[in-house]
């Protein structure tokens, strides 16, 4: 597991690691900027000229002392400042005062300045760090863009400045950086895009701060590397399909099949043992050859009686891929998340469809109890929450957590980077799949695949975590071996039968 920080908490981790911990400020400092050094000298070749653009911050005095660092190792570094003195911190003014003491180049952002930017090999952007916190204006913007304008590779100091380390919103313009070396930890918004996509190749330094305090450590989100996996549950030598659960996934209406047979061999791909698809009558023999392993309750007749069969049948419960809007499927939506909040022992999955009844239906009052797990996108969890998709995005991680406490759910919001949340603690933001998962039927594989591990008796959050990693995870095996573009929804499905989990 990775821990993953927003601003303010990389701010307060600062301040424990100085302030109660007693590790000087500049030890830290000369550390960052050590670490800045080393990714420019790699990009560096003689002749060229480095210019730092810094900010009257930490983060300008990082960018101001790996001038100076990069000035001792023999190379044409000079420094443009973006800020005024009177805003400087303590240390951003020291670092300046060495530079001046050393004769070191130091300029005001006027005039030439810009010429400098146009013309420098290396561009070092320290402007703003994890401290920003409003819309970058006035000097700091056109310093920004006269950054991204210039032909330089730029490495950024700790986040692309402009980019909001605890939601990677642009905060009005931000640097694009070719590299951006990180301190202790990666920043949240390092990872949520649009921040991710600002930051090119990112390297995280340490640089020496205070092991973070319990009370802190267990607020940071998270994601989860390779190793994580082995904290599933083996598939126990001494064990028969009873042992994997009976997964009943309510999906399909006339003509919808699809839905439902990515969702039901998601299922048994990540280790369901049993799977009964419960679905329109209409789609009874190509779900019968899409999905021969599945038993199949249709609904011809008698609707209400078979669901209520089928939900007594199963210990895992999916609803809502390929389901339609119909009356029936409201009444069928309606039965079965009525049942769910009746039977807590039983986790209930709810996703596509589902989500958008669920919006529609505010009077039924669903609110789950920690066995029900919501998987929208954005454009569901704007439903959800009568917030418009591009409010949320501004925050999506708060946007996932606020849906939670609404539903009483564990909700997995989708997008580049999947974020699992509940009412209260730390989000998982997961940091595998790709952009070629962009295409429709993803959603159903997730579905299924959150099923199976729900089967093999992982607790909700864990298996809206596990799912959506182990969903990415076959993304990036299929797009190692067949570029981008070609992945269908189902060959996403056959990915998840290639790996170890
Ligand atoms: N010893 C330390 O304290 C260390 C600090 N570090 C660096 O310090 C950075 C954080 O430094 P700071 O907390 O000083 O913050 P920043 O240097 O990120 O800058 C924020 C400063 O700009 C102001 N500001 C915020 N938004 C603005 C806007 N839109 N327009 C104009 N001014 C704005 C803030 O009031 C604050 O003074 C880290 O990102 C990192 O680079 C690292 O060197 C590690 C050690
Ligand atoms: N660019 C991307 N990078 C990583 N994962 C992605 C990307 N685009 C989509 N995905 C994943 O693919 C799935 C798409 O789900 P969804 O939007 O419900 O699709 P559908 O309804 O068509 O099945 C989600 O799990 C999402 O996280
Ligand atoms: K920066």
């Amino acid at each position: 597991m990775e821990l993953l920080c927003s601003g303010k908490q990389m701010q307060e981790i600062d301040r424990y690691s100085i302030q109660e911990m007693k590790i000087p400020s500049l030890v830290l400092m000369e550390r960052a900027a050590l670490a800045v050094r080393d990714a420019v000298l790699r990009r560096w070749k003689p002749g060229g000229r480095i210019v730092a653009v810094c900010g009257s911050g930490n983060n300008g005095a990082d960018g101001l002392a790996a001038v100076r660092l990069l000035s001792q190792a023999g190379c044409p570094a000079e420094a443009i400042l973006a800020g005024s003195e009177e805003h400087e911190t303590r240390e951003c003014r020291l670092q300046r005062e060495i530079l001046v003491n050393l004769e070191i180049p130091v300029h005001r952002a006027a005039g030439d300045a810009y010429d400098k930017i146009r013309g420098a090999q290396i561009l070092i952007d320290a402007v703003f760090g994890v401290g920003l916190s409003r819309n970058v204006k006035g000097t700091y913007a056109r310093m920004i863009e006269a950054v991204n304008q210039a032909d330089g590779q730029v490495v950024s100091v700790d986040i692309p400045s402009g980019v909001s380390a605890d939601t990677g919103k642009v905060l009005g313009c931000a640097v694009n950086a070719a590299e951006t070396v990180t301190f202790g930890f990666r920043k949240l918004g390092q990872i949520l895009y649009p921040g991710a996509g600002c930051c090119g190749k990112l390297t995280v330094a340490e640089i020496g701060f205070a092991p973070v305090p319990g009370t802190l450590s267990e607020e940071l989100a998270y994601t989860f590397v390779t190793e994580d996996l082995d904290g599933l549950p083996q598939r126990e030598a001494d064990s028969n399909k009873g042992s994997f659960g009976k997964t009943a996934v309510f999906a399909g209406c006339k003509n919808m099949a699809g839905a439902a047979a990515l969702c039901g061999l998601s299922a048994y791909r990540a280790g369901a043992g049993l799977v009964r698809l419960v679905t329109e009558e209409e789609n009874r023999m190509i779900l019968q050859q899409l999905v021969p392993e599945a038993v199949m309750t249709t609904l011809e007749r008698n609707r209400k009686e078979r669901i209520a069969e089928a939900l007594e049948w199963a210990t895992v419960i999916v609803l809502g891929p390929g389901l339609g809007r119909s009356e029936e499927a409201g009444e069928e939506v309606r039965q079965v998340l009525e049942y769910g909040m009746k039977h807590p022992e039983k986790p209930v999955a709810a996703d596509a469809d589902a989500l958008n009844l669920l919006s529609e239906n505010p009077q039924w009052r669903i609110k789950g109890s920690g066995n029900l797990i919501l998987t929208p996108h954005p454009g569901e969890l704007s439903r959800l929450l009568g917030r418009s998709v591009e409010k949320l995005k501004e925050d999506f991680p708060g946007a996932v957590r606020d849906c939670a406490e609404k539903y009483g759910a564990v909700v997995v919001g989708k997008d580049s980077r999947t974020v699992v949340s509940e009412a209260e603690g730390p989000v998982f933001v997961n940091t595998s799949g790709n952009s070629a998962m962009a295409k429709a039927g993803s959603g159903d594989v997730l579905c299924g695949v959150i099923a199976g591990l729900l089967a093999r008796g992982v607790p909700a959050r864990s298996a809206a975590e596990y799912g959506a990693y182990v969903h990415g995870l076959a993304g990036d095996l299929w797009v190692r071996e067949h570029g981008c573009q070609g992945m269908t929804a189902m060959d996403l499905s056959e990915c998840l039968s290639r790996l170890w989990f």
